[in-house]
């Protein structure tokens, strides 16, 4: 008995995946979201053999100036299709650049069970071997598979099936562009996903966010540490309105020295100081190493790179300012 194929929307927001070169051989020169979302379903016939697909075209923006509103518009968009009878799952076709953001946002504000699947390519379609046409295929084959329920919002590039807490790009200029510090959860084949781990983060249906409740992000800035590194920026994110600040810190969050008497006195002042770390390939801030946290009412990241922890902690901001309950949440998501 044949099951009857799942309904999914695709809600397209531009990037390299909606992108057109000048000629096949530009691969990494041409212009992001130019092709609409309706033309790239139909380049992909294919997909109409794994799932109903019907596509909105939510933005056409290249992600690098992904703001917190367009977010917040995509994420109520996506909870809201998340609770349609009709609606069995949802890829967002989206720019690679900010693109783990996106993912790890929806992950953590969308109260749904229902497979959600962001996708993108690192070639536009124009270009030789172009990896969208098959990484949205694959998506839209996640989408619709009953396995991919309850897994929280998932990422899938180059075949691979990545978590979007964990993944994030770490390739500038190559399909292989994504990785989760932890392992990428499993992988889509031929229409068919194979899993081989689940998350152990609070997500989606147990998440304490609700996307429906939230009308706006507080100022969260991250500020990048090096050995030269002075207060200045910290400072002016601060005078300019930041709510709390993302330390991108060296090794385990580490922060100069010129740094520190500038972070304790904003801390003072109220801005939430948390420690993250620019390492990029796994590991975590510990509490209490390289600085005294518990004296300084600092918060750290954990295994969180900057870009996610600035949501995380804009999220936290929107329910308390106390960085007991803000280092809970790090903890737990
Ligand atoms: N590969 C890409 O999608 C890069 C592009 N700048 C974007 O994020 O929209």
């Amino acid at each position: 008995q044949a099951a009857k194929k799942a309904q999914v929307v695709i809600l397209a927001t531009g990037g390299t995946i909606a992108g057109a070169g000048a000629s096949a051989a530009n691969s990494a020169t041409y212009q992001a979201a130019k092709v609409p979302v309706d033309k790239l379903l139909a380049s992909v016939p294919e997909i109409g053999n794994v799932a109903n697909v019907r596509g909105e075209q939510v933005f056409q923006i290249a992600s690098e100036s992904f703001t917190n509103a367009h977010l917040l518009q995509l994420a109520k968009r996506v909870s809201a299709l998340s609770k349609q009878k009709d609606v069995d799952g949802i890829v967002i076709t989206h720019g690679t650049d900010t693109l783990e953001e996106t993912a790890f946002f929806l992950n953590v504000t969308v109260r749904t069970s229902k497979p959600i699947v962001v996708v993108g390519s690192m070639r536009p379609g124009t270009a030789l071997s172009a990896d969208g046409a098959l990484n949205l295929y694959n998506a839209v084959a996640t989408a619709a598979a009953p396995a991919a329920a309850g897994k929280g919002v998932l990422v899938t590039m180059n075949d691979q099936i990545h978590t979007g807490r964990d993944v994030s790009k770490a390739v500038n200029v190559r399909p292989d562009a994504f990785k989760s510090p932890w392992g990428e959860l499993g992988m889509v084949v031929e229409g068919q996903t194979h899993w081989f781990r689940a998350p152990v983060k609070r997500h989606t249906v147990n998440s304490e966010f609700d996307i429906d409740q939230i009308d706006a992000l507080p100022q969260v800035d991250i500020a990048y540490g090096h050995g030269n590194a002075s207060p200045v920026a910290y400072q002016a994110f601060a005078a300019a309105g930041a709510k709390a600040l993302i330390h991108a810190g060296t090794g385990n969050g580490s922060v100069s020295k010129d740094v520190v008497p500038a972070l304790r006195e904003l801390r003072s002042k109220g801005v939430v100081i948390v420690r993250s770390s620019r390492v990029g390939g796994g590991g975590f801030v510990l509490r209490n190493a390289e600085q005294p946290d518990d004296d300084y009412d600092w918060v750290v990241a954990h295994d969180l790179n900057p870009q996610k922890a600035r949501l995380l902690t804009a999220l936290a901001l929107t329910q308390t300012t106390d960085t007991k309950q803000i280092q809970r949440i790090f903890l737990e998501y």
